[in-house]
């Protein structure tokens, strides 16, 4: 890495700037001024910064699209505290009423301001190494040292660990750790994270993934409490469930990923923690060797009073929400990519009995997808499931079997899935000699289990406004879903239909040794081209359902959350209920996308097929008669065809790019092909009428 000679910017005017604006109380000011004594007298510099903290009547007051920015109103810290006190007991004025519903913790809100204009390239943050938090640290304690010598498997093993030394030190060293002056600067509560919000704010979230990450998270964190405490018992007398969960949430909002002397590791740093998010980056940070302090720099002019901020990254709102309880106001980057996403659920997630999923007259509303899905018959069912599961083991050896091998082994021995086709399902290959002993253990969950009702289990993809590598796979395994027999085995190697031509076709692997074949195997995610006309209006009534049924566990559509967001005073800024309404309502944006997509593609395949058909038409006449009526077909064809619709699309400015880009190449591949296929068979059945056959 390159090192440069590292100098702070300085003050530009000569006398030293007042620092008025920290908006404390004297107990709140003592603090922070200790803090920044500590920093500076252990060789911190930061002498253009000055902290700011902003009271909830900020939130009313923004700049940079809803990027916080104080006022300079000095705030009276006990109203907010009194305010507190009245939590429940049923405030009766308005203005309690209002601080009661916005009592979510950001009255901890704190940033950082330029004192003066801040140049381009200007270093203005320094901290140096003696100064940070890092992962060693928390690995050096004896709390440390107990899990590494433990394996213990951990949620959030770097995390843990910068956890581990912040409340093994503020446990045992108290006021006289070296870090006292930072530890008091934390926020203590942090009501904007929403694993501590409260039923009522989580409401807001109904019908989203987010609730379920939320509940996972509360658990992860348990269970790491819980496995900390088993692998050094002493742990639960320094920290108690509620704490580990503050830190946890500490670290992950504060954390700075860092190359240290060339060892990747994580840190807290004191005083460049203080930076809030907002892109595009006007800063950017880094530790600098030669210096050994960490660093931030300008990357653009800043004005004097103008808040610095720093950009956590380029992030869905799921992630601001989860991991520093927030979400942007308009998440869109520079270039117009918006990377808001919504986790699609793909398959079905509950059990189902057989006659659910083929009996008409016992379909239930949850068996919505089994339609598409199930295919044909029961042996199509079977064998999608082996293609749609291949693989999700990663190594099943004759020694060991994991429990989700154990599941898909079952429930393919349920269906009367055979052995060989549950270790093909599994393992991607045909059960060997040294696989004997899976074999016979696919047999006896075969046996095991023969009445239970059949899981199709569900895969979930995170998708967004764009055709990314997550849209490739969520279309591919669409695909898969809805394939009939025929059809899945075109697409994986072994069935009846898996030709030469069919391989190069569909790049299915040759079958080659087993060891290659483990690293070329095809899964569900592979099939990246559409593999008929009639397969791909499957997979996008699929998708059209999978969307529909997603946006209908909502209790609000897209456009109510819009006009509630313009409310500001039901949905104030920066409030847990406008996180919430935030990210529901990208999620339904992203949804409504799809849908969007699906209802254009079908209508585009409609067309095609029509043209198809006619195409066909016309050479089944040109093999009767000698001069077809390709005139009339032709003329129909150029009004409602697809060259015609796919103009009408790139002439619509509301078309969204990556849909046009579908219909025309992705589809219009499939057309030309189908076209391509007519001819010659047209000009096969032309020569055979010349020859007189
Ligand atoms: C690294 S800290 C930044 C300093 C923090 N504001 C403080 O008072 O200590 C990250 C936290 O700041 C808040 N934050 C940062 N950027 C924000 C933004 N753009 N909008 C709302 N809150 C933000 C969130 O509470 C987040 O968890």
């Amino acid at each position: 890495m390159v090192t440069q000679k590292q100098e702070v910017a300085t003050p530009t005017n000569h006398s030293p700037p007042t620092r008025h604006n920290y908006n404390y109380d004297e107990q709140e000011f003592d603090k922070f001024q200790t803090f920044e004594r500590w920093l500076i007298a252990n060789g911190a510099q930061f002498p253009c910064l000055e902290l700011r903290k902003y009271d909830n009547s900020d939130r009313y007051k923004d700049n940079k699209d809803g990027v916080l920015e104080s006022v300079n109103s000095r705030v009276v810290m006990e109203e907010n505290e009194s305010e507190e006190k009245k939590d429940g007991a049923g405030g009766e004025t308005t203005k309690s009423a209002i601080t009661n519903e916005v009592n979510d913790g950001s009255d901890e809100m704190r940033g950082v301001h330029a004192l003066t204009n801040l140049p381009p390239q200007a270093i203005i943050v320094s901290i140096p190494l003696r100064c940070l938090i890092t992962v060693e640290m928390g690995q050096n304690t004896p709390i440390g040292r107990k899990i590494l010598s433990s394996d213990l498997e951990l949620d959030a093993p770097k995390h843990i660990f910068l956890m581990i030394y912040l409340l093994w030190d503020r446990a045992v060293n108290g006021s006289n750790s070296f870090f006292a002056p930072y530890y008091a600067v934390l926020p203590r509560r942090l009501r904007n994270m929403p694993i501590f919000w409260s039923e009522e704010e989580l409401e807001g979230l109904k019908g989203s993934y987010m609730l379920s990450q939320i509940s996972d998270r509360l658990q992860a964190v348990t269970r790491d409490y819980q496995s900390v405490c088993a692998a050094a018992p002493e742990f639960a007398s320094i920290a108690t469930l509620e704490e580990f969960t503050w830190a946890r949430t500490i670290v992950c909002s504060r954390n700075f990923g860092l190359l240290i002397n060339g060892r990747r590791t994580s840190a807290l740093v004191p005083h460049a923690d203080m930076l809030n998010h907002h892109r595009p980056r006007e800063t950017k940070w880094t530790f600098c060797e030669e210096s050994q302090c960490f660093t931030i720099t300008t990357l653009k002019e800043i004005g004097a009073g103008e808040q610095v901020y720093d950009s956590y990254g380029q992030k869905c709102n799921h992630r601001f929400l989860l991991n520093y309880g927030f979400c942007v106001e308009s998440n869109v980057e520079i270039d117009g990519f918006c990377p808001n996403e919504v986790s699609l659920e793909l398959g079905w997630g509950e059990d189902l009995e057989e006659d659910e999923i083929y009996d008409d007259s016992k379909k239930s509303s949850s068996s919505r997808f089994s339609q598409l899905i199930c295919g044909e018959d029961r042996e199509c069912l079977e064998k999608k499931l082996a293609f749609w599961t291949r693989g999700d083991v990663e190594s099943v050896s004759s020694e060991y079997f994991g429990s989700s091998w154990h599941t898909i082994a079952s429930n393919m021995g349920r269906m009367g899935g055979s052995a060989s086709a549950i270790m093909e399902a599994t393992l991607g290959t045909s059960p060997t000699g040294a696989d004997a002993a899976a074999a016979r253990f696919a047999e006896a969950s075969i046996v095991a289990a023969p009445q239970q009702p059949i899981v199709f289990p569900a895969k979930r993809v995170r998708v967004c406004i764009s055709n990314n590598e997550n849209t490739r796979v969520m279309f591919s395994m669409l695909r898969v879903l809805v394939c009939n027999s025929s059809e899945l085995d075109r697409i994986s190697w072994g069935g009846r239909a898996a030709t030469a031509a069919g391989q190069r076709l569909y790049g299915i692997p040759g079958m080659a040794s087993s060891a290659t074949q483990a690293t070329s195997i095809r899964m569900c995610r592979d099939i990246r081209y559409p593999i008929s006309l009639q397969n791909e209006r499957r997979a996008m009534e699929l998708l059209l359902e999978i969307t529909e049924f997603a946006l209908s566990k909502y209790p609000t559509s897209l456009a109510q959350d819009a006009a509630d967001l313009k409310n500001e005073t039901a949905f104030p800024k920066y409030s847990n209920q406008r996180h919430a309404k935030l990210q529901v309502h990208g999620e339904k944006e992203v949804l409504h996308h799809f849908a969007l997509w699906a209802r254009t593609a079908i209508h585009v395949i409609d067309i095609i097929l029509h043209e198809l058909a006619n195409e066909i038409k016309i050479v089944s006449q040109a093999s009767k008669v000698t001069h077809p009526d390709r005139e009339t077909e032709d003329g129909q064809n150029q009004e409602l065809g697809f060259d015609y619709v796919i103009q009408a699309m790139e002439e619509d400015d509301e078309c969204h790019n990556t849909i046009l880009r579908y219909c025309s190449d992705a589809l219009g591949a499939v057309r030309r092909d189908e076209l391509n296929q007519i001819a010659a068979e047209s000009i096969g059945i032309e020569r055979t009428r010349n020859m007189g056959v």
